[in-house]
Parts: C-alpha cells; structure tokens; sequence
C-alpha cells in the first residue's frame, strides 16, 4: 500500500491541494482562485465558505488527477494564509461576517491609538509582533464590535474565532474539532510566544472573550480525523502550520541562522533561531516556526506587503505586459534602470519600516523613460525590499547570512533572482521543490502518522535547482542601495496622513 499526504495550501488569491509521495515528490496539483472582496480602499475580505468549497474541490482534483485511492492517504496536511480572521457560529456553522483578510488596513487608526497609549511594548514583548492592522487580533476586535449581536453571541459561548487553519480543521470534522497550531496562533497578537498560551492581558486590552479561542496544538500530530468529506473512511489530518512557516520547514532551514525568503504576493523571510525566541532590535517580527512533540523552534521574520504583487499591477492596473511571465523580457528591453526606482508602498511599507500611511511612488522620471524601465524598477523594488530585510535581520543575528534560500512565484524570475544575489553580496539558491509552502505541511503531517522517521530523514530529500552568485561591482550596488533609500524616504514622506 502506498502512502501519500494530501496538502491544503489555502493561500491569499488560491486554494490549492498538492499531494505528495513517500519521496516527498509531487504527485499531482489543483488549484482554483476565490473571490477578493474591496468594500471600501484599503479594505480586502474572503468568503469563508468559498475558502471552503474551492479548497474541497481542489483536494478532489488532486487526488482524481492522481488516481489513487483515497484509503492510501496516510493524512492531511494544512498550510494557510495567515492572520487572515473568521468568526462563526459553533451551532450552525455559518459564519457572521466575510473574513478580514492579513492585508485589511481598517484597524490601522485604532492601531495608531493603541502604539500612543503606550502599550506596544507589552504587546511586543509578549508576541514578539509589531503593533499593526496586519494581526487578527484588532481584526477579531472589529467583528465583535461590529457585527450585529456578535459580542452578546461570543459572550454566551455561542462563538468560534479561527484563522483559516482552524476554519478548515472545523469544516473537514464537521465541527468536532476547534483548534490551531502554535505558528499560525503566534499571529494572532493575543498569543503569548513565551508561555505558548492564549494571554489573558492582551484578551482585555483587545476586549475578547476567551471562549471565542482554539484549543493550541502544536504544528505535528493527530487533530481529528475527516467526517463525512473527501472519503468514507476518516482520513487523519495531522499536520498544520502558517504558510511561511511550513515555507521555512519545508525549506528544511533547520538549524539557528539558516533563511528562506518566499516571493510570491508579498515577500517574506524568515531566519531559524532555535529554540529561544529572539526579539529584534530592528523591527523585525519575532513568530513560533513550529512545534513538533515539546520542542519549539522560534524564528526572526520580516513581512513586505506587496512583492509579486507589483507585477500584477503591472499587468491588471498598469496592462503594461499581458502576463507576470513577460515582464521579466521587458524589462531585459533596457540595460539598465536608468536611475528610475519604485517604492510599492500601496498598503503602506512592512518591516522594517511599519509605515501604515506610506504610498506608493515612483521616482526619477525623465522624457527618456520607457515601459521596460518601469517594468525594471519594479523587479528591482522585490529585491531591495528584501534587501531591507535582510540587513535588519543580519543586524539582529549578529553574523551576515551565508545563503539564502527562495521560493514562491516569483522565483522562476531569473532576472529578479540575480539582481537579488548582486544586491545582497550572497548566494541565492533555489531548490527543486518550489512548493516549500505545501511541502513543510506535507512533511509535518507524514511526521505525525509514521511515514517519516524524523528530520534527519527529511533533509535528505532538499534537492538545488539553482544558485545565483554575486556579481555586480560592489560600488555599483552601494549606488543603488543609496538611490533606494532616498526613495523609501520620499515614500515615507508622501503618506495618506
Ligand atoms: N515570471 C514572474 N516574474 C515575477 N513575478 C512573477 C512571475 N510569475 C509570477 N509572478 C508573481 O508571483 C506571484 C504568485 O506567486 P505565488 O507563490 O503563487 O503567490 P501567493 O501564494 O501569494 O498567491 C504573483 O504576485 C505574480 O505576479
Ligand atoms: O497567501 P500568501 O502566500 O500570500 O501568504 C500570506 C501570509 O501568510 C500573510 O502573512
């Protein structure tokens, strides 16, 4: 009998469901887009039940595409958006409102009020977070206030609040499970990293009642087992983790000091640093990476809002190229970016600026610029993006970073990939598996039910595609590291307020 794990990797734009063999090699893929909701700017929400059928038809696809037996999945894996907030009724449930999804900026102002009043620092020593709309905890908050009778209903009991890990386990045991890992409960900014419990101070600041909260679990053992969907027969589902996260273990980025960066929609880089959480000195987010039997490793990371998605705009808001795929030979139309640089701060900047108010600009433009120029500046602005993130976090680690590992989208970008080494001065290697995201889930499910031994194990299986060296001229690349940093100051300047 074979044994394969089924991964649900619910994402920002896509459910997709990618099954795995013993060999942790890729069986088959699904994958469906849902709908974004904008009701007013700066405002983005999900259907939850749509996160749900799409997610569900897409576990179908993949194992038709396969064609295997459903008795041969040993388990299911889950891996998610992360933050992104559901509320619903644990008697019927239906949920009470859409989801506020990660990237939803209508908490900011009250964001800004809780920074004045000073409790920022308790709230970052206890989560290691920055005070931000980004985290579920101001979004859970909103819900509660704002939804006709849901505070009366969360008061009685009558309510569960997950993020989208938690609302899958819920849908898939029909109920009988309400629970979620330790990685995805460490974003919720109401989740003490230290004592890894729900925290009642932060319950009060945020005014949550507790029965509203998932059991914590940790990212690697059985949670329940299917009722009623995909199969006759329970399938376990026993593997769960934040999509960075999982990114980070399925990059099999192990030991303290090993990175992965992930470009897909935005960018995110997370750096293992073992078993102590590390609170940065510059800005950079302290977060759980996973739990697996008592052991917790804890990881420095630093989250852009908008990475990938700048060549979207290039193609949906700007239609300057027809798919993300042309803009890597346009902008290879121009030799260079002819000093124009692109701040895409259009949700304000992420770490390690934590701008909420900053925007979106574009500087030096003459009459000589093109489309290609454009299309460069916004490539370059992934990777100087990231280089921010990668000096905070060197900073912090004390130590520069031998190598860092990449995946997401963006990474088929030989361009982007390149101009990335060159800015950083270090090697940036790819690996064959680019789905590190369903990947790390995958392998934390088959570690819960036997179909790998340990990690060792595990590493074995990380394969190179490829490496990029550096190779620009260190003064050129101190030139564009000067020229970028004028221009995030002229973002930070032009804000919303
Ligand atoms: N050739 C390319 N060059 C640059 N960006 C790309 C390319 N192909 C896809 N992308 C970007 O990658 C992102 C999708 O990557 P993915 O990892 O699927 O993201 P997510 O999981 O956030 O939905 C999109 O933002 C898309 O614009
Ligand atoms: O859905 P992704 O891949 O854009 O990831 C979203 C992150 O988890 C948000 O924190």
């Amino acid at each position: 009998m074979s044994r394969y794990i089924l991964s649900f990797d619910q994402g920002t734009t896509s459910s997709r469901a990618i099954l795995f063999n013993e060999q942790g090699h890729i069986m088959s893929v699904a994958q469906k887009e849902f709908t974004q909701y904008f009701p007013q700017p700066g405002w983005v929400e999900h259907d939850a039940l749509e996160i749900w059928t799409t997610q569900l038809t897409v576990a179908t696809e993949a194992v038709l595409k396969a064609g295997i037996n459903l008795q041969d999945i040993a388990g299911i894996g889950i891996t998610n958006q992360r933050e992104t907030t559901v509320l619903w009724d644990r008697h019927t449930g239906q949920p009470l409102h859409h989801a506020i999804v990660w990237q939803d900026r209508r908490t900011a102002d009250y964001c800004d009020s809780l920074r004045q009043s000073g409790a920022a620092e308790m709230i970052r020593e206890k989560t290691g977070l920055v005070t931000d709309a980004y985290f579920s905890a101001t979004k859970l908050k909103w819900l509660l206030d704002h939804v006709p009778g849901a505070r009366a209903k969360a008061q009685q009991g009558d309510l569960c609040f997950g993020t989208i890990d938690s609302w899958l386990v819920w849908k898939l045991t029909n109920g009988q499970r309400h629970v979620t890992d330790v990685s995805n409960a460490s974003r919720t900014m109401l989740f003490n990293i230290h004592t890894l419990q729900w925290d009642e101070e932060l319950l009060r600041l945020f005014d949550i009642p507790a029965s509203v909260l998932p059991e914590v679990c940790s990212s690697s053992e059985i949670y329940g087992h299917t009722q009623q969907v995909l199969a006759a027969a329970a399938i376990p589902i026993c593997g769960i983790a934040g999509d960075q996260q999982a990114a980070l273990f399925g990059q099999m980025c192990l030991q303290p000091g090993m990175v992965k960066n992930t470009y897909g929609t935005g960018c995110f880089m997370l750096m293992n640093t073992g078993s102590q959480p590390v609170l940065s000195q510059h800005n950079l987010l302290t977060t759980v990476a996973w739990k697996i039997g008592d052991e917790v490793q804890y990881a420095l990371e630093g989250s852009v809002f908008i990475g990938g998605a700048v060549v979207q705009w290039l193609r949906d808001g700007l239609h300057l190229i027809p798919n993300s795929a042309a803009v890597e030979a346009l902008s290879r139309q121009a030799a260079d970016n002819a000093g124009v640089y692109m701040v895409p701060a259009f949700t304000g900047l992420g770490a390690p600026y934590w701008n909420q108010q900053a925007r979106g600009i574009i500087v030096g433009l003459t009459r000589g610029t093109t489309d290609a120029h454009l299309a460069k500046a916004a490539l370059e602005s992934i990777a100087f993006q990231t280089m921010d993130v990668l000096t905070a976090m060197e900073a912090d680690a004390g130590m520069p970073v031998q190598e860092m590992r990449v995946d997401g989208g963006a990474t088929v970008n030989e361009y982007l990939m390149q101009f990335q080494a060159d800015l950083i001065q270090t090697r940036v290697v790819r690996p064959a598996i680019t789905e590190t995201t369903a990947l790390g889930a995958a392998y934390l499910a088959g570690l819960a039910v036997g179909v790998w031994k340990d990690t060792q194990t595990l590493a074995q299986y990380w394969q190179q595609d490829a490496a990029f060296t550096p190779t620009m001229p260190l003064a050129t690349c101190n030139e564009h590291r000067r020229q970028w940093q004028k221009a995030v100051m002229a973002a930070l300047a032009w804000t919303t307020a």
